[in-house]
C-alpha cells in the first residue's frame, strides 16, 4: 500500500484526508507518525507561505514527497479575519472551543445577512527535485450564533452549509468531503498531478 504523508499534527484534519483519499487505497501517515517531534513554525503571512513551510521542511527532513494543508476561516465581517490565524485565533493555549466562542463574541451584533464566511484550503506539495506546487479550494458559508453538530472539528460546529441547510458538524465525514474546501482542493490535485497516488494499476 502507498504511503501519502500530510504534514500536519491536526488530527480533525487527518480525518478530512482518511476520508478524502480511501478512494486511492493509500494510507495516510501524519507528523504524529514520522516526525513527532518536529514543530515547524507558522511564520506566513498567507495560506500558501505556511502551506510551503510545512511541507518543504517536512520534505527536506524526510527526503519524500508531503502534502501540506493549509487553511482557516475567513469571515466577511471581521474583515477576513481570523484567516491564517485561525488556529490561534484564542491566543495562548487555543482550543476549538475557545475559538469559536470568541468569534460568536466577535459577531455577537452582526445580523444573519451579514454573516458570510468561507473556508480555505492550500495544499503545498514539495519533494526532492521537486518544484513546490500548490492547489487551493474553498467553501462558502455562514456563521451560525450557536454551536450545532458533533462530527469534524475546528470551526465546523458553527460554520452553516447552506446548500446542506446543517452545519459542517453535522455532515458525514464523507457529506464533508463532497463539499469541504479541502475535497475542493484535493480534488484540483487530483486533476493536475496525475500519478502522485499511484497509477491505476496500483490502487
Ligand atoms: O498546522 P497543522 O499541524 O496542519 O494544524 P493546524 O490546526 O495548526 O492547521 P492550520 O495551521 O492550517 O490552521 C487551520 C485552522 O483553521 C481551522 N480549520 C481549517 N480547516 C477546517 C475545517 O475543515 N473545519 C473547521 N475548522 C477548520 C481550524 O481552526 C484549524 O486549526
Ligand atoms: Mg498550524
Amino acid at each position: 500500500m502507498k504511503d501519502v504523508i500530510i504534514a500536519t499534527k491536526n488530527r480533525g484534519k487527518a480525518k478530512d484526508f482518511e476520508t478524502l483519499l480511501a478512494p486511492y487505497g493509500v494510507r495516510v501517515l501524519t507528523l504524529h507518525d514520522v516526525a513527532e517531534d518536529l514543530d515547524v513554525e507558522e511564520t506566513g503571512t498567507t495560506f500558501r507561505e505556511n502551506a510551503r513551510l510545512k511541507a518543504e521542511t517536512v520534505a527536506e527532513r524526510l527526503g519524500k514527497i508531503v502534502i501540506a494543508d493549509d487553511s482557516g476561516l475567513a469571515v466577511d465581517a471581521l474583515d477576513g479575519r481570523p484567516g491564517v490565524y485561525s488556529a490561534r485565533f484564542s491566543g495562548e493555549g487555543a482550543t476549538d472551543e475557545r475559538n469559536i466562542e470568541k468569534l460568536l463574541g466577535e459577531l455577537k451584533k452582526v445580523p444573519d445577512e451579514e454573516r458570510t464566511a468561507r473556508f480555505i484550503c492550500v495544499l503545498a506539495v514539495a519533494g526532492p527535485g521537486l518544484e513546490t506546487r500548490f492547489f487551493e479550494g474553498a467553501c462558502e458559508g455562514r456563521i451560525m450564533r450557536a454551536p450545532a453538530g458533533d462530527n469534524g472539528f475546528g470551526y465546523d460546529p458553527v460554520f452553516y452549509v447552506p446548500n446542506e441547510e446543517r452545519t459542517m458538524a453535522q455532515l458525514s465525514p464523507e457529506e464533508k468531503a463532497a463539499v469541504s474546501h479541502r475535497g475542493a482542493a484535493i480534488r484540483q490535485l487530483e486533476e493536475e498531478a496525475r500519478g502522485l497516488f499511484g497509477t491505476e494499476e496500483d490502487r
